[in-house]
């Protein structure tokens, strides 16, 4: 008969020698790195070596070689980790999000930039805009859309007056825990969280705590401090945010929608070559007369541009006139692209090109 612990040594053996293999290739592969930043220059900040594009053709062939057991997303993960340490053999990048830490913002930051990119915590969104403008931060992650709720406008308006570029978007599944000091609902009388986690747990709210009073705060890690401080209310926020402020999880997954996901833009200060895959976002403004929306759109169908997105806000030029934010398929270096927008310079007032960024990836 075969004995359980030699065969559990014997699996264990084989374990061990798999991650002797799989720390050396690693080790080989950070020599390797350093060599690229070696021939790209020496004495260059993080930001000079960091290839967006390079690291979504990297991730999507470690998607297309993943037979499994692992999914896409945990290949893809690892995969994010060890280039992030890759990277960061030089200096780390900085990232600004929306904090304190714990927001969903932060994991944002992670599933991008990886663990050993430097996080920057900043009060505002507003303020991640201003902190990569004026250079303390490489790049920025702000939230952009949630699935549910539609687009973020406060972030649409910020790209109306920053040079701000955008080169790159992630998506999150955002799962809503109920935290607290307390291990049940009972006696939970307030419930802070951003507006919007708030609403995205609306339902949930009114069947299990009707009567408690929820309260709009600036992100939901500062929902989960205050929290941490009075003995009868509860926060909305990440299971991250809980681990930060030391609170329980009373309920988990109590989003309305199990598919909620929010897309988050990473914003720097210069555009990037094409990855093979991306989108490009646009600002136009078009002239106030009939017919001046479909003249500006009517080059992407004749050129065969796809429009994935096309939202409008007031343009703060003038009243009643609109910016579009649109988003196409495609690099701006694309010749389709290229001559769609030629074409609509008659017709549009202003086009900005925000940035072309590889797709999300899973
Ligand atoms: O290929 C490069 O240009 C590298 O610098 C190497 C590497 C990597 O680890 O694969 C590291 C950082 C860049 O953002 C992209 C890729």
């Amino acid at each position: 008969m075969n004995d359980p612990k030699s065969s559990l040594t014997q699996v264990r053996d084989r374990i061990d020698s798999i991650d002797r293999q799989i720390q050396e290739l690693i080790s080989e592969r950070a020599n390797w790195a350093r060599e690229v930043a070696r021939v790209k220059g020496e004495g260059l900040s993080a930001i000079d070596y960091y290839r967006p594009e390079r690291e979504a053709h990297v991730l999507r062939m470690v998607v297309d070689r993943n037979h499994g057991p692992l999914s896409d997303t945990e290949m893809v993960r690892l995969f994010r980790e060890i280039m992030s340490s890759c990277l960061a053999q030089e200096d780390p990048l900085k990232v600004g999000y929306l904090g304190p830490e714990g927001t969903f913002s932060e994991q944002a930051v992670r599933k991008h930039f990886g663990h050993a990119a430097y996080g920057l915590p900043l009060g505002s969104i507003e303020e991640v805009f201003q902190e990569v403008a004026a250079g303390h931060a490489d790049f920025g992650v702000v939230p952009v859309e949630n699935s549910g709720q539609g687009m973020i406008q406060i972030t649409l308006d910020l790209f109306l007056t920053s040079e701000a570029r955008i080169c790159g978007e992630v998506e999150l599944r955002v799962h809503q825990c109920l935290l607290s000091q307390r291990e049940s609902l009972e006696g939970i009388k307030r419930v802070y969280g951003h507006a919007q986690s708030l609403q995205q747990c609306k339902t949930w709210l009114r069947v299990n705590l009707p009567s408690a009073e929820c309260i709009a705060v600036s992100s939901n890690a500062e929902g989960a401090r205050l929290a941490r401080h009075t003995d009868d209310a509860a926060a909305i926020a990440g299971a991250a945010a809980g681990k930060v402020y030391g609170l329980k999880t009373v309920a988990d997954a109590i989003e309305d929608r199990a598919d909620n996901t929010t897309r988050f833009l990473v914003i720097g200060r210069s555009l990037f070559p094409p990855s093979g895959n991306d989108r490009t976002s646009l600002l136009i403004t078009v002239n106030d007369k009939p017919g001046a929306l479909y003249d500006v759109l009517s080059p992407f169908a004749k050129r065969n541009v796809s429009m994935n997105r096309i939202e409008s806000r007031p343009a703060h030029t003038g009243k009643w006139q609109y910016a579009f934010f649109i988003d196409v398929s495609g690099h701006i270096d694309d010749e389709s692209l290229q001559a769609a927008l030629k074409d609509m310079g008659p017709v549009a007032e202003q086009v900005r090109v925000l940035g072309s960024y590889p797709v999300a990836l899973p």
